[in-house]
This record gives C-alpha cells, sequence and structure tokens, in this order.
C-alpha cells in the first residue's frame, strides 16, 4: 500500500528526522515520496535533505494536494496554529498523523475542516534506526484502510501497539519519553565505571551491551524480568549489594515516579489546549 504514496512531514526537528531515516532505510518508501517543512531554518531543511535524499520545501511550497499522509512534527505549543493553517488545505483523502505529546485526536478534529481522518501516534527516536516501540491510536472518522497503512508506515520505524487513546499518557511516559531513562542511566552507569578505571569508550560498550542483552533476554525468553533479575541475584553476591544500594537510594521508586511524571506531563499538555492555553506550553 505504501509504494505510491507521498509524505510531508510538518516539523523537522529530532523526531521527524529519526522517523525519515527509519522509514527511509527500511525501503519500502522511495526518498522521493517524502517532503519535510519546518517553520524557518532552511539550513536544517538541506541537511535533511543531504543526508536522507528527501525534499526540503518551504511551508507554502508543499503541494498539498499530491499528499497523501501529512505528519505533524512540530511541538505541541505550535499545534493549534497549524490547524489551524492546515485547515484550507486538505480535503477528505488526507490522513493526517500527529506524533505531538498531550494532542487529542478530539482536538485534532475540532480544528480540521469535519470529518477528517487523523490518528495519534507516539514514537520514539529508536525510529531512527528501526527500533521503535510505538503506539497508534485512531480518530472517530479514520477508515480501516487508513489505519492499515499507517501501520505498514509505522512498522517501517519498529514495532507498532495498537492502543486506546486514554492509554496514550501512559505510552508517552513509558515508551516515547523512555529512551531518555536509559540513557540517563547508562550516563551515570559511565561516571561509575570510568571512576573504577576503565576508559570511557570501553565502558559504553560495556553498558550498550549489557542493555542490549537484558533487552533481548526479555523479549526472547518471555522471562518475567523479576525471574531474570533473581537469576543474577546471587545471596550475599556483588548484585545483592547492587542492588540494595538501588533500593535504599530510591532507585524502583524513582524510576515507577518518572513514568508517571511523565504521563502526568501528557495530561497536562491535553488539558492546557483542550482549554484554550497554548501560552502555558511556551517552550514545550
Ligand atoms: N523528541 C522525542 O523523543 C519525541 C518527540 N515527540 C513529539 O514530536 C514533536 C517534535 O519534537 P522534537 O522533534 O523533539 O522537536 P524539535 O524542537 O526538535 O522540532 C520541532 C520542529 O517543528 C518545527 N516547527 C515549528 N513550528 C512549525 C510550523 N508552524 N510548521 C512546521 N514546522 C514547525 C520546527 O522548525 P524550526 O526549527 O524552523 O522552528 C522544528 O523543525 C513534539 O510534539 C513531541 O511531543 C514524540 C515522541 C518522541
Ligand atoms: O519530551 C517530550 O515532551 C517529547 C514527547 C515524548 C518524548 N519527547
Amino acid at each position: 500500500m505504501l509504494k505510491t504514496k507521498k509524505i510531508a512531514f510538518l516539523g523537522a526537528g529530532s523526531m521527524a528526522e529519526a522517523m525519515i531515516a527509519g522509514i527511509v532505510d527500511s525501503g519500502l518508501i522511495s526518498p522521493s515520496q517524502v517532503i519535510v517543512t519546518n517553520k524557518s531554518n532552511s539550513q536544517r531543511l538541506d541537511e535533511l535533505k543531504r543526508k536522507y535524499g528527501i525534499k526540503g520545501l518551504h511551508r507554502n511550497d508543499i503541494p498539498f494536494d499530491e499528499m497523501d499522509l501529512i505528519i505533524l512534527a512540530m511541538k505541541p505549543k505550535d499545534a493549534e496554529n497549524v490547524l489551524t493553517s492546515l485547515k484550507h488545505e486538505l480535503n477528505q483523502d488526507h490522513l493526517i498523523l500527529s506524533v505531538l505529546a498531550g494532542i487529542s485526536t478530539s482536538f485534532m478534529e475540532n480544528h480540521l475542516p469535519s470529518g477528517q481522518q487523523v490518528i495519534r501516534v507516539m514514537p520514539n527516536t529508536s525510529s531512527m534506526i528501526g527500533e521503535s516501540a510505538t503506539a497508534m491510536s485512531p480518530g472517530t472518522h479514520t477508515t480501516q484502510n487508513n489505519t492499515k497503512l499507517a501501520k505498514e508506515l509505522l512498522e517501517c520505524i519498529g514495532k507498532v501497539f495498537m492502543i486506546t487513546e486514554d492509554q496514550m499518557d501512559i505510552f508517552t511516559g513509558l515508551a516515547g519519553s523512555g529512551p531518555a531513562y536509559f540513557y540517563y542511566l547508562m550516563e551515570h552507569m559511565e561516571q561509575a565505571g570510568v571512576e573504577g578505571s576503565l576508559d570511557m569508550e570501553t565502558t559504553r560498550e560495556i553498558i550498550a551491551q549489557t542493555v542490549l542483552g537484558a533487552a533481548r533476554m526479555i523479549m526472547e525468553q518471555y522471562e518475567d524480568p523479576g525471574v531474570l533479575r533473581e537469576n543474577v541475584t546471587s545471596p550475599n553476591g556483588t548484585t545483592a549489594a547492587g542492588l540494595d544500594a538501588l533500593s535504599r537510594n530510591g532507585g524502583g521508586k524513582a524510576i515507577a515516579a518518572a513514568v508517571l511524571s511523565a504521563a502526568k506531563r501528557s495530561r497536562e499538555i491535553s488539558s492546557d489546549l483542550e482549554k484554550g492555553q497554548s501560552s502555558k506550553l511556551q517552550t514545550v
């Protein structure tokens, strides 16, 4: 289904680039089928053109009538303006995908022409290497065919989870923001490795391999993480000492709080937007 489809990204930041890289790399879509635009940074468009062979165009030069999918990838604070500006460019065949945190399908539907097909999507930056955990949740008017089309596209960037929209906030806390928690953990592990006399490069490789191995054990052994943790932990051994330090320092609680706080922030963004308080979202 994707072979002939034309895609426009509105927004050319880190998330758009990660998706573009994954999509182009999948080979299922030719770079010539992808257009990207942004607000004003033309150097950035040149960079994406050069790296991925896609087209970078000024917003006013996008041939909307030739586009099939339009992917919103700007910040939530810019959503309302962009949706309003799109109103006169769209027809009923356009499928709108939004990757914006906290922007509900009803918010999009209310700002777009009546009956517009929209899908709320939450990818993460591992899209760049085809390893995103991506959620999707279609709006009221989206056809099954278009839901299938969007899923096919999103499968180019990793695994896709079809969830209900009320699960989007917690999904965002887990997977949209999730890579950052692991990078944070890895930054701290790196520090400790270097303090323990390993060089930075070796430490980084050791940590990445350890994280990759742990993730693959969960995916390939279908085992409960608690059981896998116990398998590592000898009574009174090194792991017990490490886990004890984690627990004494609030490690478990901190991790759960990170996920829940991110989910709460996603809900807050939605509610500020619903109340017409985009101004509260200055930097988001
Ligand atoms: N980063 C992540 O890990 C994830 C991000 N998201 C969501 O993706 C969205 C983008 O995030 P991210 O890529 O990090 O943000 P960035 O700040 O990196 O990029 C934002 C982009 O939006 C562009 N933009 C601003 N206004 C407009 C407009 N009116 N029309 C077209 N483009 C516009 C900016 O252009 P210019 O530079 O010219 O101002 C810039 O290219 C957010 O809504 C976020 O919630 C979702 C999942 C994960
Ligand atoms: O930090 C954010 O708001 C975005 C959404 C998920 C990941 N990054």
